[in-house]
């Protein structure tokens, strides 16, 4: 008998898990989502086999069950199911971005000998909705476990080997570590993104032009800042404590900053951005880790009619398989940027050697 599967909260992530989940095993999964396009979406896509028409009956039979909507209606659903009936074995997990009060919350199940795992793949996008699901979101992206008081080290296996077509690397932890952890790598940076889109709303009220300056790396570093509102909101609400406590570190550093610029000792803010970026060039960008594993090259391409058609065209021609590409930079007439993303590092690198034997400028930032 197929293992039966029930999701809740079908969009970007819980659409992406069940089409990892698809790859590797024939399962029977069954959507709830409070959207009902969602669900609907889902269904035509294949994402889900059925939609939840009664959701008691449908927790009384799943083998496992995975919250993935926005960690408050996570807390809200696992209080909500908590006295309802449950197959005998099942095992429950979540896909949230922070683990402190989801583990709180799951209490009320462990207290009942429910197994409840807390788990986040720490991969994404700024994209919301199961249209944007891909099966492949999670490879090689770490994936945070949590198991609670009532978890047995089989269920924690029985849960990774089902989630084994995301291609993820599983990480057991502690919630407390999770939060702090998740909090300074992808919390807080999102609460930076955010204000520094804020700041330039503000200037713009005084002179509109910054708008059509803000490209390159404002653009770059505020990514992250077009997610979801409400998934932002919830997981802010969530980690409060580390975000004050971060924000409140961050601010230091800033007047520190600030006051190395007033005193304008070139050799100091010399040697904050190299300490930066030597730590930055160190990460493990295209191993596994939270940032995904692209190869970028950048092209320095004339403003010309075709210009892009002709890069790739020539990739196309030497089958280098190339993910995305984006102008960063484009002004009239002059030289622009275009960055080149791919998925393997050959592909990258004969990507590189093609245009460099057609003379383009490329260059290479880890
Ligand atoms: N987006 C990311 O990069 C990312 C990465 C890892 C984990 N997460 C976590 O995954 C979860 C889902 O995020 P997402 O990016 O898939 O967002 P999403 O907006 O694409 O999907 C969330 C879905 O949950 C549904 N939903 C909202 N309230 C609901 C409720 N009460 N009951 C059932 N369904 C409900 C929404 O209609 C939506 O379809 C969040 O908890 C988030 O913290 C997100
Ligand atoms: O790539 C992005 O868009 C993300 O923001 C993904 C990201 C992250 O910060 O790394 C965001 C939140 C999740 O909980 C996990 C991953």
């Amino acid at each position: 008998m197929k293992k039966r599967i029930l999701l809740i909260g079908v969009g970007l992530i819980g659409g992406s898990i069940a089409l990892a989940i698809r790859r590797k095993h024939d399962v029977h999964l069954v959507g709830f989502d409070t959207n009902k396009e969602q669900e609907k979406i889902a269904n035509t896509m294949n994402v889900i086999d059925e939609v939840a028409m009664n959701l008691r009956e449908e927790v009384a039979k799943a083998d496992v069950i995975i919250f993935a909507s926005p960690v408050e209606h996570v807390c809200t659903w696992i209080e909500e199911i908590a006295s309802y009936t449950f197959k005998e074995g099942v095992i429950v997990t979540d896909v949230g971005s922070t683990k402190g009060k989801i583990m709180t919350c799951a209490s009320k199940l462990t207290e009942r000998g429910i197994a409840f795992i807390g788990g986040h793949p720490m991969a994404g996008s700024h994209k919301s909705g199961v249209a944007s699901a891909k099966a492949h979101l999670f490879e090689n992206a770490f994936y945070l476990l949590t198991p609670s008081s009532s978890t047995t080290a089989e269920n924690v296996e029985t849960m990774k080997q089902l989630l084994d077509g995301t291609g993820a690397h599983f990480i057991v932890m502690s919630a407390e570590q999770h939060d702090e952890l998740t909090g300074l790598v992808s919390h807080f940076p999102h609460l930076i993104a955010a204000s520094l889109v804020q700041q330039i709303r503000s200037y713009a009220q005084e002179d509109e032009l910054i708008t059509r300056l803000a490209a390159g790396g404002f653009r770059d570093i505020t990514r992250i800042a077009s997610s979801n509102p409400e998934m932002w909101r919830d997981i802010m609400k969530q980690n409060t404590d580390n975000m004050v406590l971060f924000l409140k570190q961050w601010i230091g550093e800033m007047q520190e900053v600030c006051a190395m610029l007033e005193e304008g000792d070139g050799e100091k803010v010399l040697t904050y951005f190299e300490e930066a970026k030597v730590y930055r060039d160190s990460l493990p960008v295209r191993k596994k880790g939270a940032i995904p594993s692209f190869y970028d090259i950048y092209v320095d391409v004339v403003d010309r009619p075709g210009e892009i058609a002709t890069i790739t065209a020539l990739l196309a021609k030497h089958e280098v398989n190339l993910i995305n590409i984006r102008i960063l930079e484009m002004r009239e007439g002059v030289m622009g940027v275009l960055r080149l993303s791919f998925q393997e590092e050959n592909d990258c690198e004969r990507a590189k050697q093609l245009l460099q034997e057609h003379t383009y400028d490329v260059t290479t930032v880890s």
